[in-house]
């Protein structure tokens, strides 16, 4: 059996927060606005996954309402919809997620990035991939107000 699922995110930049994407502090003079950490690449692979399940979306599961997940670390949002998939019978097949942000160059973190999200979800670095564009200065990640991501996921029967 193979399931596949996709998720996108955004968020605003904001002064006075760091920056985490994909669960790694990157050095930014301003961070993202969020009810948790605002780590936007986590939650478009959070949704992924959860679309991959048919279970809904991260607000769904951890709403933005509840004061239990004001200032979440999204890598332990992440980690629970993870148990979600092993308890399922489901591995990972391989996830793909781009950053598209204007800055920071994200090309120095995305190894760090690569191996944070391999060790969130026991998997082999060789099956996830990061990656990063601009959008060439246009929209709101162009006028740098915020970062999108996207991602997609594969999910495969364990035998
Ligand atoms: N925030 C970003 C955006 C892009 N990159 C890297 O630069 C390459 C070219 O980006 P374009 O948007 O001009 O196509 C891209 O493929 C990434 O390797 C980056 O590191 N950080
Ligand atoms: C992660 C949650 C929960 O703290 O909050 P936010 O950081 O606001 O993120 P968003 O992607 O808008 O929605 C999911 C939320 O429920």
């Amino acid at each position: 059996m193979i399931k596949v699922g996709q998720g996108f995110d955004v968020h605003r930049f904001t002064e006075g927060r760091p920056l985490i994407l994909g669960g790694v502090n990157i050095p930014h003079p301003r961070g993202l606005e969020g009810h948790s950490d605002a780590d936007v690449l986590l939650h478009a692979i959070t949704d992924a996954i959860l679309g991959a399940l048919g279970k809904g979306d991260i607000g769904t599961h951890f709403p933005d309402t509840d004061p239990e997940f004001k200032g979440v670390d999204s890598a332990k949002l992440l980690e629970k919809v993870w148990t979600m998939v092993e308890e399922s019978g489901l591995m990972l097949g391989n996830l793909d997620a781009t950053v598209i942000a204007q800055r920071p160059k994200m090309a120095p973190h995305i190894s760090r990035i690569r191996k944070r999200v391999a060790n969130l979800l026991r998997a082999d670095v060789s099956d996830i991939n990061i990656k990063a564009t601009t959008t060439e200065r246009l929209g709101f990640t162009g006028r740098e107000e915020g970062i999108a991501s996207m991602a997609i996921v594969c999910l495969t029967s364990r035998e």
